[in-house]
């Protein structure tokens, strides 16, 4: 494969890269073409596969809104090579037994690699931690009740326990339930406008301010998940220089976004964390741009169109992601020189990886041949009905962008390659 490389690791470089039996085993300029099938995309960007740490699939038990084989083609397209799968479904992979079946259902109809989330509760209820060094065994990657804040400072601190023993991070979704009641959007000037209830900015600091300081009692690594608020960015900046094993990502649409934005009372605008003030989205582009968050997911959660026509309180929470986070975030921040190319590719594979020690984004002699390549002019407005997944609920169709991914390649396998093509 000849083209332009940027590596989060190792920058910008004109090179030619040779994948033999999934790997990398070559990187330079004039590589020896003979007995090799050539891949040339000279005039486009070749990134490391990408990473998105956090993806609801839906299956089990919510296929009308995603399955394992719709929601990895999505990936694909989007050019993500990993995704981690977000253990919400029914059942929930909360046991061996349901851990193997899912993990077989990914061996049979994912286009990308999916790492499967263990729920750190049984039935994510809160009341009874599952097994963490059985559901290891059996596939789970990490360990999250995602979907659901865990309420009980306890139940975390036993959690954070096990984890450690596991060397398994812990991944949380922050919300205090007693600061919230039926909230549907930010607590804020559009919930005043619009006569809906709120979700105030302090149920998800108050949560990550518990969890940093049980990750320093317990010595886990811990991890925030979609952070959404200015006073989450100030705990997480505070932990970090106490020394303490916390990470964090920012959702495309929290740094796109705030409540400003919010057309009417539309469920497409519908997400948990709910979009916030013009200041937390600034806060948030600031944190990510100085490292306080650390990387880039983007909390793909698929519904029905009929679920979302439902009104604003009733809908459920959840916008798609995959397919629109490359060129949504390359048209509206690195092309508005708000963030460097730079750190659009590393947010969304190095560090994700380091974070979680993954040995995947990144295009180096010996790693696994997980390749995107992306144009950088091609111009497209997003349209949610040529979308691969399921679920059509983007607030962004009709957003002109550059940037669209044209080619993914999982260990050295094609996993998708844009209509019309030349390689
Ligand atoms: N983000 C969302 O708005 N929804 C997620 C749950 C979650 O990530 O908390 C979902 O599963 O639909
Ligand atoms: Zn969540
Ligand atoms: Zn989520």
């Amino acid at each position: 494969m000849e083209g332009n490389v940027l590596d989060g690791n190792n920058g910008m470089q004109q090179v030619d890269l040779l994948m033999e039996e999934g790997m990398i085993t070559k990187m330079g300029t004039h590589l020896s073409r003979e007995g090799h099938e050539v891949i040339s995309v000279r005039n486009q960007l070749i990134i490391p596969g990408m990473v998105d740490l956090h993806v609801h699939l839906r299956e089990p038990g919510g296929e009308q809104k995603e399955t394992i084989a719709t929601g990895t083609k999505a990936a694909a397209k989007g050019g993500f090579t990993t995704i981690a799968a977000m253990p919400n479904t029914r059942p929930v992979p909360d046991s061996p037994l349901y851990m193997q079946q899912l993990t077989e259902v990914i061996a049979k109809d994912a286009h990308v690699r999916v790492l499967p989330y263990g729920s750190i509760t049984v039935r994510q209820a809160g009341k009874e931690l599952t097994n963490f060094q059985a559901l290891k065994k059996s596939g789970a990657f990490a360990f999250t009740d995602d979907g659901v804040g865990i309420q009980s400072a306890h139940m975390m601190l036993q959690a954070m326990k096990a984890a450690k023993e596991q060397e398994a991070v812990i991944v949380a979704h922050c919300e205090e339930n007693t600061l919230i009641q039926k909230g549907c959007v930010h607590e804020g000037t559009f919930s005043k406008t619009h006569d809906l209830p709120g979700i105030p900015s302090v149920c998800e600091a108050v949560q990550i301010a518990r969890d940093v300081l049980l990750a320093e009692a317990s010595g886990a690594r811990y991890h925030v998940c979609h952070v959404s608020t200015k006073e989450s960015i100030r705990v997480i900046k505070d932990a970090k220089a106490s020394g303490i094993a916390v990470t964090a990502e920012v959702t495309p649409h929290h740094l796109l976004l705030c409540e400003e934005d919010i057309p009417s009372a539309d469920p497409l605008f519908k997400m948990n964390p709910p979009l916030r003030s013009k200041e937390d989205r600034d806060a948030l582009l600031e944190a990510f741009k100085t490292g306080v968050i650390d990387f880039l997911a983007t909390d793909h959660a698929p519904h029905t169109e009929e679920e979302k026509q439902q009104d604003m309180t009733l809908a459920p929470f959840g916008i798609t992601g995959l397919e629109t986070a490359f060129p949504l975030l390359y048209t509206h921040l690195v092309l508005q020189g708000k963030i460097s190319l730079q750190q659009l590719v590393d947010g969304f594979t190095s560090s994700p990886a380091k974070a979680f020690q993954l040995p995947y984004g990144t295009l180096t002699i010996g790693a696994v041949a997980d390749v995107t390549v992306i144009d950088l002019q091609a111009e497209e407005t997003i349209d949610p009905t040529t979308f691969a997944s399921k679920g059509k609920n983007t607030p962004f169709a009709g957003w002109r962008c550059k940037g669209w991914p044209q080619l993914t390649i999982v260990a050295g396998t094609i996993v998708y390659k844009k209509e019309g093509v030349a390689i």
